[in-house]
């Protein structure tokens, strides 16, 4: 007996016959084809799914090849959706595996596309939440059952989710991530990660990426009750940065903006910072560093207290050569390798303060022969990078030297600023498994036995299981009433659509395309627009909401009028029958069970942290869920009204009113 066929054997006693014979014809989209896109391809290939769609935008690294077995050394370069489908058919004779080098987010993977599919397996990496949020709505839409995914070091978590029947991934808002106060990542460091995240963050752009105002984060900072003379001080700072990008762009330069770079980040600005004596009265002051004497190796940098003990070894026994025993030591700066004479891999080493000098220098020369080139505009943090690494790692600890911060090394740094825990084989193989099983559950519709699988740290129970949880009535996500118009988006209007699919119902309310307003019960300058003209085209959905509340939103997806419609037809089929809102459920005063998704992100190292500027965007299209006592979304119309009403908006906290008593406080 081959192989294969004492597989299918096997497959078919476990599956029994007749699931084992709907899985050949069953139709399964697979979303990534990563660490757990590999292991999961295998599975259900061998599991005998005959009908498999792989999808992956990105293209094999060399990083991927540890634990991404379905790639090889001459892969690299090459899409991933198409070599693992090459590699993964063999495995069983009568799989068809349809490849896409895509990504999940164009618009022809539109509505009609996913309900081409029984099933949809994502497996997506966390960076890809957005993707993670996309596919959910299309799933909802589809009504296509999903089992959601994801691995971050040693934890996993699978969770099948069912449209009406369990939460979506949209159901309960995701943990905010971490981010720091402006003041402390811009002059007031304690942590490396501070330093790291205004290297990466802050430095990077204001010398390689667009010259960018900072007045705004300024701003904000401002309101929030930050020290305003910090502020100012951080204002005159962020101004002297034209004179530094214009030498980095200059074609002409000989080497001398990066010392211009250094001089300015490195001394002026800190000897500005410290001409504010209070800032200084209850922390340690920074040093302003010295590009010569740290060059000749006579740099001294003052401290009043000992550095801290890293695992054990003293920062400043590993940076420097001098006494660090508590009260006012002086450090000078060393010559030798930081390792003290110990072999380390090149990345893994600490430098020393000439080593981080010398790879500041010479990665601001590398990032400015880019610019100045004239093949490129600008240059952005990437952690493969290895000009941008060297630049972060370099310009991160000579800040964490003139604050008394322990230095990382580069390893170190690539993996805080890349927000990277590493990839565990052996996580991605069992999560891929669980997804399978999940799987099974919902094609023989046991719903009842569908779960919730974390994977966790624990040798006694490395796995738990939780019954789902019933979708959240406030979702703004899974709660909605989805239908599907086909239409000639040059042809077709707002009101076309909008009157088509109410029908006789005559009840106000607002028209919304993802965050925008398109109309609302006493403004509709859009109805007579065509869709074209509002940028509403095939895979975009139109939200239909309830003025009062009571109703669930009609959401319906944009698709392409069906190729076998006449020309001169009717721009746009509706659905038949018409789709009926459902009254809306009040939400819960508890929360829903399930535990919020921590697993599934892969946190940065340093305690959840994540960097300022990748914060998600909130849960749903926010506008249909405002209350008026979020001024800044309400509609135009509504605006106007409350004006017209003598209700004066305040489009933020620092705006003031003439006259106080003409205020009215809307809860
Ligand atoms: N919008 C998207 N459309 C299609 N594929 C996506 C999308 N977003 C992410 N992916 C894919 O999901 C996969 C996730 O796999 P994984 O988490 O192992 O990431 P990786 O990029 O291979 O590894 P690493 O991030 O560790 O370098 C990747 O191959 C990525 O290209
Ligand atoms: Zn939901």
């Amino acid at each position: 007996m081959s192989t294969a066929l004492g597989r299918t054997n096997h497959a078919k006693a476990i599956l029994g016959p007749e699931l084992h014979a709907r899985l050949s014809e069953t139709k399964v989209l697979l979303v990534g084809a990563g660490g757990i896109g590999c292991e999961l391809l295998k599975n259900v290939v061998l599991t005998g799914f005959g009908k498999i769609t792989l999808l992956d935008l990105d293209t094999i690294d060399l990083s991927n090849l540890n634990r991404q077995f379905l790639f090889r050394k001459k892969d690299v370069k090459q899409s991933k959706a198409l070599v693992a489908a090459h590699t993964a058919s063999p495995f069983n004779p009568n799989v068809q595996i349809t490849p896409i080098h895509g990504n999940i987010k164009e618009p022809q993977y539109d509505i009609e596309w996913f309900q081409g599919f029984d099933l949809v397996l994502n497996a997506l990496d966390n960076l890809g939440s957005d993707a993670r949020r996309h596919v959910n709505k299309m799933c909802m839409a589809a009504q296509v059952p999903l089992v959601e995914s994801g691995t971050a070091g040693y934890l996993g978590q699978v969770q099948p989710l069912v449209k009406d029947l369990t939460e979506c991934f949209d159901c309960i808002p995701k943990p905010t991530p971490k981010t720091f106060p402006v003041c402390t990542i811009r002059s007031t460091p304690s942590q490396p990660i501070h330093c790291i995240v205004w290297s990466k963050s802050y430095l990077m752009g204001q010398f390689f990426g667009q010259d960018e105002d900072a007045t705004e984060e300024l701003d904000e900072a401002e309101k929030q009750g930050e020290n305003a003379e910090e502020i100012a001080t951080l204002r005159r700072e962020a101004k002297g940065f034209s004179e530094v990008r214009a030498a980095i762009r200059d074609p002409n330069q000989d080497g001398s903006a990066a010392r211009q770079a250094f001089q300015k980040v490195f001394n002026n600005d800190i000897r500005n910072l410290l001409s504010m004596s209070d800032m200084w009265r209850h922390r340690d002051p920074p040093t302003p560093l010295d590009f010569d004497a740290i060059m000749n190796e006579t740099f001294v940098v003052a401290r009043s207290t000992a550095p801290p003990q890293v695992n054990g070894v003293s920062s400043a026994a590993v940076t420097t050569n001098g006494k660090t025993n508590g009260q006012h030591s002086a450090r000078p700066v060393a010559s030798t390798s930081a390792t003290n004479g110990r072999v380390a891999l090149k990345d893994q080493r600490k430098l020393t303060l000439k080593e981080n000098l010398e790879l500041f220098v010479s990665s601001v020369n590398s990032l400015s022969a880019r610019l100045a080139g004239g093949n490129v505009d600008t240059i952005e943090f990437d952690k493969d990078d290895d000009d941008t690494l060297d630049f972060v790692t370099a310009a991160s600890n000579l800040r964490s030297i003139a604050y008394g911060i322990e230095e990382k090394t580069r390893w170190e740094v690539k993996e805080m600023a890349g927000n990277i825990i590493p990839a565990i084989a052996t996580t991605n193989a069992i999560i891929s498994g669980l997804i399978v099983l999940q799987a099974l559950h919902l094609l023989r519709k046991s719903y009842d036995k569908l779960r919730n699988v974390h994977l966790q740290f624990k040798p006694t129970v490395p796995l738990s299981t939780i019954t789902l949880s019933k979708p959240n009535p406030a979702c703004g996500i899974c709660r909605d009433t989805y239908t599907k118009v086909q239409c000639d988006a040059t042809r077709t209007t707002l009101a076309d659509i909008v009157k088509g699919i109410l029908g006789d119902d005559e009840r106000e309310v607002s028209v919304y395309e993802d965050k925008r307003v398109l109309a609302d019960p006493d403004w509709d300058d859009n109805y007579e627009r065509t869709l074209e003209s509002l940028s509403v085209t095939r895979g975009k959905f139109l939200s239909i909401v309830d003025e009062d509340g009571d109703l669930s939103t009609i959401t319906i997806a944009i698709a392409d009028l069906p190729s076998t419609h006449p020309s001169s037809g009717s721009s746009l089929v509706l659905p038949d029958p018409l789709p009926k809102p459902t009254k809306k459920e009040k939400p819960p005063v508890v929360a829903p069970s399930t535990p919020p998704r921590t697993s599934l992100k892969r946190a940065a190292p340093d305690d959840d942290v994540v960097l300022l500027d990748e914060v998600p965007s909130a849960n749903g299209p926010p506008a249909k869920k405002q209350k008026l006592s979020q001024p800044e979304l309400a509609s135009p119309s509504k605006k106007r009204q409350l004006e017209e009403d003598g209700i004066v908006m305040l489009e933020g906290a620092n705006d003031k009113v003439d006259d106080e008593d003409d205020v009215i406080i809307i809860d």
